[in-house]
């Protein structure tokens, strides 16, 4: 692949931008590094001897790329394959000083590659309302959520206006915004053939309404963390001067080497001529003033039922860290003392995915929900689980039966202590319960 590939007028810009330089024309036109980030709250890392990616705790090279389709793990969600620059959030996380139980918002959310890394950074705590816009995304994000696993996580499929019911609720605001996409040009061929001047203005453009839809949202003394996959100035360091002359706030200064300064010292860059990484800008601008306590008045009444776990819950369940609230027929965990919190956000949000879900109450007991297989943390060990070989789980990944012995009723299957969903046992034969949008659809033999 030649240079020419690349857009004339962003080959032009670049040449021009003492900041970027031809280095990056070339780096674009390199060979791609893979890597992935482990899901610290499965317990101990299922690949291991990797080189560690400096600024980021779980993340982790490969030498080349597998096929993540055919390892069970992936689909366990023990790790998430995800660009090393994107990582950034990690040193961010940890550079800012945010409350032990911070509310978090990811705004611009799918895949969920960077909720999964705020969800590994909560380690249980506070809570994570993961939002996209685009309904079939949002549905890949709860996807890769659920399979992360944890109940302090919420995923809403709400434009970024609607979040302007919920005053002074979060700490942090991810807002990964959607951009030109110039950072992706290597990974993304695609994404050279949509780019153009009009695009960035476009893109530029529509940042800007997106900030200023969700910022009353953000906390006095909130971080609002500010990122793009693109080079240029204008939706970058343009964007966050332009944002400071709308709100009072100010860009936080944070100790990140490994990150180039941006142009005029606003925010920071991976730049992919001298990381090993795609391109990534980000910046975080901290809302000035006290922090109040806000009451929001909810669009309407919540639906939403708390419940007391009774004995069977106990039996599914390690409950000694979690609520229980009751929506129509079904039965979810959610982390102590947050009821009240999701009911605000169950009646102003379009919620799908509301802690972890336990499963549909019927008349025969609970029928479990493939979330609570996944969430090792909230699984009771007393469920019977079969442990498959990697063929049984690729077989099972893609919804097939098979002779297995075990145990008569449900039970979780899982390939080298990685859980990976329910099956029903009949005695002579089981009802394979992986959910079928999940299911692997490639020949695996
Ligand atoms: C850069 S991607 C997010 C990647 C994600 N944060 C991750 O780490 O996996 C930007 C997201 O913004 C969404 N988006 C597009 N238009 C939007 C809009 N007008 N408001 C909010 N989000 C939008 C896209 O659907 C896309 O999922």
């Amino acid at each position: 692949m030649t240079e020419t590939n690349l857009p004339e007028a962003f080959v032009k810009r670049v040449s021009n931008d003492p900041f970027l330089g031809t280095a990056l024309l070339d780096a674009l036109n390199a060979e791609q590094p893979i890597s992935i980030r482990m899901n610290s709250l499965k317990g101990e890392p299922v690949l291991t001897n990797l080189e560690a990616i400096p600024w980021s705790k779980n993340g982790f090279y490969l030498a080349e790329r597998p096929s993540f389709t055919l390892d069970p793990h992936f689909h366990g969600g023990r790790y998430y394959p995800q660009e090393a620059g994107s990582q950034f959030i990690d040193s961010i996380l940890r550079n800012i000083e945010l409350p032990l139980h911070p509310i978090i918002l990811d705004l611009c959310a799918a895949p969920g590659g960077k909720s999964t890394l705020i969800a590994d950074y909560l380690n249980g705590r506070g809570l994570l309302i993961a939002n996209e816009v685009i309904q079939a995304r949002s549905k890949i994000l709860k996807e890769n959520l659920t399979k992360w696993g944890t109940k302090n996580t919420l995923v809403s499929n709400n434009d970024p206006s609607d979040f302007e019911a919920l005053k002074n609720l979060f700490d942090c605001i991810l807002i990964d915004a959607p951009c030109s996409g110039e950072g992706m040009f290597r990974k993304d061929l695609g994404a050279r053939n949509e780019w153009s001047e009009e695009s960035v203005n476009m893109c530029a453009a529509r940042q800007k309404r997106i900030v200023m839809d969700v910022w009353d949202s953000l906390k006095p003394g909130g971080f609002l963390i500010y990122s793009t996959c693109t080079f240029n100035e204008q939706e970058n360091e343009e964007n966050a001067s332009w944002i400071l002359q709308q709100v009072d706030a100010q860009i936080v200064s944070l100790q990140i080497p490994s990150a180039k300064k941006g142009r005029n010292g606003i925010g920071h860059y991976a730049l992919p001529s001298e990381l090993k990484t795609e391109g990534f800008f980000f910046v975080v601008i901290q809302k000035n003033g006290e922090e109040r306590i806000q009451k929001n008045k909810s669009k309407k009444k919540s639906t939403l039922t708390r419940i007391k776990p009774e004995s069977w819950v106990s039996e599914w369940t390690s409950i000694t860290d979690s609520e229980f609230i009751q929506w129509n027929n079904y039965l979810f965990a959610i982390p102590v003392g947050q009821s009240e919190l999701f009911e605000q956000l169950h009646s102003n949000l379009r919620i799908i995915k509301m802690g972890t879900e336990l499963g549909e109450i019927s008349r025969k007991g609970l029928i479990p929900h493939e979330a609570l297989a996944l969430d090792h943390s909230l699984l009771s060990s007393e469920i019977p689980d079969i442990s498959l070989t990697k063929d049984q789980a690729l077989h099972y990944l893609k919804g097939e039966t098979f002779h297995l012995e075990g145990t008569q009723g449900f039970n979780t299957v899982s390939f080298e202590g990685t859980k990976l969903g329910w099956i029903k046992h009949l005695g002579n034969r089981f009802n394979n319960l992986y959910p079928k949008e999940w299911r692997i659809r490639m020949r695996i033999d």
